[in-house]
């Protein structure tokens, strides 16, 4: 028999929103019923505004539900003193940090408090802690930088290095990707799956990074305004077209293939591509951009060949049979238009 997982937070029948003092109650999301389990990495996912931070704010209990329950580690978020919480869960909001005087290793040594006390010393696991989590998020070497003199990014590793050390079996991060390079971004995806899978920590954080919670997330939850919210892998999420349903607007393809987004062309002409390997594959996104779609079929219209022996040579054969020879991308690209224009003037 399967042992049953511990849920970290688990909803019933829970409604979101903001209470307006003259407008009366917003409610963004109504009848909310998720669980996210111990060893599990789940991403929120939603169009701007849909509701993402409101969410996990509320799930955390810094802002009020409108109705329905919350339980963190099976007691009712009502129940749950501020020592307790501080226990279970650790979070990440999108706020900047604008202590003056903090250096790094103060702000992350702050994760440890609810161990130590306010004031309390830092024994030496809590610095060995302090360091270990400085070091996993990418900041050795910037112990002693002022936090007010660091880019987005780096503050952002050091918010994340705090929720580390807080050793807290629940892990709830706002748009932690927000302020990162794409390699910090795979970066800190990896090391909070890791997190969640070899040491069983519940990880929930909201993101608009799609192809990487596609790629990593055990769960992903879908959030969009006038939708009911939509939860489970990223993969029966896409082979059900709820990705597409969430995601996909005016101009905006969703690839159910690919996973990726595409913008939709106005207009698909085709065009012969002759050639392998990697320089095919980059000339046929290039001539998509320009709305061409790569046909094998003999044609009569417009050939690209694509010399693939290291040389960088596309030979660009027009209706009339004449070929010309062309050494970049950019030249191919400029050629072909002027190719088009004059034939459509002609
Ligand atoms: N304090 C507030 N009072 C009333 N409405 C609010 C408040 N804060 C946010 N909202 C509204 O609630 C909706 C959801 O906002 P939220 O910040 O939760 O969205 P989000 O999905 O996190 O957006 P983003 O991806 O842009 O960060 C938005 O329409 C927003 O304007």
């Amino acid at each position: 028999m399967q042992e049953e997982k511990k849920s970290l937070i688990e909803t019933r029948d829970l409604s979101i929103g903001y209470h307006h003092p003259r407008h009366g109650q917003k409610v963004l999301h109504s009848n909310i019923c998720v669980k996210l389990e111990a060893g599990e990495f789940a991403c929120v996912l939603g169009p701007n505004g849909s509701g993402k931070s409101t969410l996990l704010q509320t799930l955390c209990g810094f802002l009020p539900r409108l109705s329905g329950e919350v339980c963190i580690a099976g007691n009712q978020i009502d129940k749950v003193s501020n020592r307790q919480m501080s226990l279970l869960a650790s979070v990440v909001l999108t706020e900047r940090v604008t202590v003056s005087n903090m250096t790094v290793s103060d702000l992350v040594s702050l994760g440890r408090t609810p161990y130590t006390g306010f004031f309390g010393r830092l024994k030496s696991r809590d610095q060995e802690l302090v360091s270990e989590a400085i070091r996993s998020v990418g900041l050795e070497g910037f112990e002693e930088r002022l936090i007010t003199n660091m880019s987005d990014g780096e503050r952002q590793k050091a918010m994340i290095a705090k929720a580390l050390v807080q050793e807290t079996p629940l892990i709830v991060l706002d748009e932690p990707t927000a302020f990162l390079d794409l390699p910090s971004r795979i970066e800190i995806m990896h090391l909070l799956r890791k997190l969640a899978h070899q040491h069983n920590k519940a990880i929930l954080l909201s993101t608009h990074d799609l192809d990487l919670a596609l790629q990593m997330a055990d769960k992903v939850w879908l959030l969009a305004e006038g939708r009911k919210m939509e939860t489970g892998t990223p993969e029966d999420l896409v082979l059900t077209n709820e990705f597409r349903r969430f995601f996909e607007r005016e101009g905006i393809l969703f690839d159910n293939d690919t996973g990726q987004f595409t913008v939709e062309k106005q207009k698909v002409k085709t065009i012969r591509i002759v050639g392998k390997g990697i320089e095919y594959k980059w000339v046929s996104r290039a001539l998509a951009r320009r709305g061409f779609a790569a046909s094998d079929e003999p044609f009569s219209g417009f050939q690209v060949e694509v010399k693939s022996d290291g040389k960088r040579e596309y030979l660009l054969t027009g209706p009339d049979g004449k070929i010309q020879k062309l050494r970049t991308i950019e030249d191919l690209l400029t050629q072909l238009e002027y190719e088009e224009a004059t034939l459509l003037t002609e």
